[in-house]
């Protein structure tokens, strides 16, 4: 199938001495391709016209996309400012901390950030509050011989990511639900009309935005009971410029959304590859009866290399942020181009994960690159988590939970002889922006 391209947009144009990629639509750009089709979109951008060339993402307006892998130093850059993510999607970001440059980022950032930390996660106890959750899942998918696994991993994920903020774990497909209709927000055409995504996406934010408020007031009211909501409350509530509670709610949905999508993503595209590699199912089986249980603590992963690689490797291939959004606040040096100050930039973290420049082989889907690795993590090794002042808060967070996963999962299907197979195609039905994701029809079984 060809990609989803205007083919009357023939034209070729330049901004700023840069080329536009034909192919645009009316309202949505190229969006339609950016969704479903992302890599062939970048790789045909690349092969036709450059390193460099603008990308149209409808609403959101014109990003200049940089394909030469010097555009990932731009996370680390003092003039590249972050504030272009809150001007793309104001009702869904404004106000969090992902969006803010400087002295107010790292207010918000110190507020959280010791309790994603290995130590914090150690001292809350996070990994024996997972673990059982975690087990009770996949002994549940067990039983019921077959699964959508994305549906499954996404419940799962939101059911974590509330124990860990002590947020009591009700109607969680309705939550669910919620957050898949706020993410259109990113997307979303600017008619807001019953129905359609923008007025879905507002109600959905106010829905969440209404029920946050309220476990804010508990916090507040029960201030000795645990959980991250408490102890961010209370971190907001000390801090010397106390920061309003809509700042405080928009960063707490932040982290919800952060939290979620992206780990349900991977989770699912880790039992998905199980699935269609025995070898690697079987590698992960050994792992888990040599190791016995599901780790716990940080300090009990080094353990599982397997579950780790198996981890790493699912987030190379298939990672679950695939562009970020920057602008240039001076003019820059970018590859062999000047870039003129103002510029709105897109870094294709999608396009480097999978680039031969950085990897050996990397179509191909290989555990030995991180088994036999002698040197540390590099950042551009963990650059799917993005890299500088705005790194991933939640990069311990998700090493834990996906250790813990793969071990519970190879423990459980093991002891009842059976393992997991794909029973859908898997290609049809991915998505890539605003997060990406395999198809939500995929089904698995466990025989
Ligand atoms: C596989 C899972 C995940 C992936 C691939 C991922 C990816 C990323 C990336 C690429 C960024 C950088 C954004 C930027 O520079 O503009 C980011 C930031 C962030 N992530 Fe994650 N993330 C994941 C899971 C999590 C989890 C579990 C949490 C917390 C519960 C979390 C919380 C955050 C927060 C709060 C930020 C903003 C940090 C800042 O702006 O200083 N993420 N993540």
């Amino acid at each position: 199938m060809d990609m989803l391209l205007n083919p009357l947009d023939r034209r070729h144009r330049l901004r700023d001495d840069i080329p536009v990629v034909p192919g645009a639509f009316p309202l949505v750009g190229h969006l339609p391709a950016i969704v479903c089709d992302l890599p062939r979109l970048l790789r045909r951008a690349e092969r036709t016209l450059g390193s460099h060339f603008w990308l149209d993402f409808g609403p959101a307006g014109h990003l200049m996309t940089c394909v030469d892998p010097d555009a990932f130093a731009l996370l680390r850059h003092k003039d590249v400012s972050s504030a272009l993510i809150e001007e793309i999607a104001p009702e869904l970001l404004g106000g969090t901390l992902v969006a803010q440059d400087g002295g107010a980022h790292r207010q918000a950032r110190d507020a959280i950030k010791a309790a994603f930390l290995p130590k914090g996660l150690t001292q809350a106890g996070i990994g024996n509050l997972f673990a059982p959750v975690i087990q009770a899942r996949v002994q549940a998918w067990r039983d019921r011989g077959d699964v959508t696994i994305l549906r499954e991993t996404g419940d799962l994920m939101l059911k974590l990511i509330f124990s860990l903020m002590g947020i009591p774990a009700q109607d969680l497909p309705g939550w669910h639900r919620k957050y898949r209709q706020l993410l259109q927000l990113i997307v979303a055409p600017p008619v807001d009309l019953p129905g359609l995504p923008l007025r879905r996406g507002r109600a959905a934010r106010d829905w969440i935005d209404a029920q946050l408020r309220q476990f804010v007031r508990d916090a507040r009211a029960h201030a000795a009971r645990t959980g991250l909501i408490n102890d961010m409350v209370s971190a907001f509530d000390r801090g010397d410029d106390a920061l309003s509670d809509d700042v405080l709610v928009a960063n707490i949905r932040l982290l919800l959304l952060a939290g979620h999508d992206t780990t349900a993503s991977t989770m699912a595209w880790m039992v998905i590859e199980l699935a269609r590699q025995p070898g690697l199912w079987d590698a992960l089986v050994e792992e888990a009866q040599r190791v016995g249980a599901v780790p716990t603590r940080h300090a009990d992963l080094a353990q599982c290399l397997v579950a780790e690689a198996l981890f790493r490797e699912t987030l190379r291939v298939h990672p679950a942020t695939t562009l970020l959004p920057r602008r240039a606040l001076q003019e820059l040096q970018l590859g062999q181009r000047r870039i003129p100050a103002g510029t709105p930039l897109c870094i294709p973290l999608l396009h480097f994960s999978t680039s031969a420049l950085l990897h050996e082989a990397p179509d191909q889907f290989r555990l030995a690159r991180w088994l036999q690795r002698t040197e540390p993590i590099r950042p551009v090794d963990m650059l799917q988590f993005g890299t500088g002042p705005h790194v991933c808060i939640g990069y311990h967070l998700v090493w834990l939970e996906m250790v813990q996963f793969c071990i519970a999962l190879a423990l459980t299907m093991h002891k009842a002889g059976v393992r997991p197979r794909l029973l859908s195609a898997v290609e049809k039905g991915r998505r890539y922006f605003p997060t990406a994701h395999p198809s939500m029809k995929i089904r698995i079984g466990f025989s």
